[in-house]
């Protein structure tokens, strides 16, 4: 009967439907909230199971099927459900990275490890988020603040989350890999998950940028990575534009994104407030401005990230750089329409 269908390791009643969307897995702008949607509410397994298979890495680390099953469903159940950084943004940015591995320009330059590490540092990335940031957790000395000495305190716990799920034997993915080759693809995927850290932003940024003006192309425009420490700059990096993708995706599912994190900051700055706290920058949804808080994101953080993106993988990601021009644009005028508005509702009023 139509609930056993297992294709994507997830049940679905609409069978067709997702197959159909399934075909979009390597699309840039394939629609994460039908996902959620179609696989009952389990787009995280469904996304990184397909991934696994279509990567063959279930043959190449000798992982079980099911193994896999058991550890994407345990994982997706310890996302909490926050409007933000909830297991939908989990399976969005696992779907973001496995498009951004398949770049021209990155062509056969990562092994199997390092694509392994990657997809499995986008699964795990934000699991256990409460919906509250490194700042509100170390000013309110929180029992993780004091765990991670506010050191990436949250990166920190994803990371520790993610790995003590892996200590089940029905659940242990790594269990076939050889000890050696399992710590180095650890080693990684601490790399990277800490790199997703907001605070690391401008200093990573800053490697990126390096690495374009000392960017070593072989004829064929393919990226040439010699030492470790260039690969994992590459790969954080990869990982940091997946997360920062919202403003790079079509204008609706976009905006979905915006609505949440939005919501998930007032939350924060409601209980700043209530607990007679400050409340942090653009979190006071009586005085935010939305629209406004996502051309300074975009101008300040996204744009110049994507742009150096861009310039590594030539011309890889140009329409990925237009879409966001376009997002930026339309919420600008989003602000003039606003601001003209004020200014008719001023001259009726006065
Ligand atoms: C779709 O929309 C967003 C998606 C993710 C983020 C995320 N934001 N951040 C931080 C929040 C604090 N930041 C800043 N604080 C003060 N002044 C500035 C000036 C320009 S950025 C910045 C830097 C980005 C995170 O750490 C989240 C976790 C990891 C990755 C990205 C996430 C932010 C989105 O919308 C913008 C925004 C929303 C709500 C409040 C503030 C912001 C704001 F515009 F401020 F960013
Ligand atoms: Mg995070
Ligand atoms: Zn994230």
């Amino acid at each position: 009967q139509t609930g056993e269908y297992y294709t994507y390791g997830v049940k679905t009643s609409k069978p067709k439907e997702l197959d159909d969307l399934m075909e979009d897995l390597d699309v840039w702008g394939l629609d994460i909230f039908l996902m959620d949607e179609l696989t009952e509410h389990r787009p995280l397994t469904a996304v990184a199971f397909t991934i696994f298979k279509q990567r063959d890495l279930m043959n190449t680390f000798s992982i079980c099927p099911s193994t896999l099953i058991n550890y994407l469903i345990e994982l997706e159940d310890h996302y909490q459900s926050v409007p933000y950084h909830c297991k939908i943004h989990a399976a969005d940015v696992t779907q973001s990275m496995h498009v951004l591995l398949n770049h021209k320009a990155l062509e056969s330059v990562f092994d199997d490890d390092e694509i392994f590490a990657a997809i499995f540092s986008a699964a795990i990335h934000d699991v256990d988020h409460p919906g509250l940031t490194n700042q509100y957790l170390i000013s309110t000395a929180s029992e993780l603040a004091i765990m991670y000495n506010d050191d990436s305190v949250l990166e920190n716990h994803h990371l520790a989350v993610a790995f003590k799920l892996l200590q089940h034997e029905k659940r242990d993915i790594f269990c076939n890999i050889p000890k050696k080759k399992r710590q180095l693809i650890r080693t990684m995927v601490i790399d990277m998950v800490r790199a997703t850290d907001m605070s690391k932003h401008m200093s990573l940024l800053a490697e990126l940028k390096t690495m374009v003006e000392t960017k070593k192309v072989a004829g064929s425009g393919i990226i040439e990575l010699d030492s470790y420490q260039d690969r994992i700059r590459v790969l954080k990096n990869m990982l940091h534009c997946a997360d920062l993708s919202n403003p790079t995706k079509p204008l609706d599912i976009y905006r979905k994104w915006t609505d949440r994190v939005m919501n998930e900051f007032f939350l924060q700055g409601d209980k700043e407030s209530s607990q007679g706290l400050e409340i942090s920058a653009m979190c006071d949804r009586h005085k935010a401005c939305i629209e406004k808080t996502q051309v300074g994101f975009i101008d300040f953080i996204v744009h110049p990230l994507w742009e150096s993106w861009a310039d590594l993988v030539h011309p890889d990601a140009q329409d990925i750089l237009e879409s966001l021009q376009r997002n930026r644009d339309w919420y600008s005028e989003q602000v003039e329409n606003l601001q003209a508005l004020d200014k008719t509702n001023d001259k009726a009023q006065n």
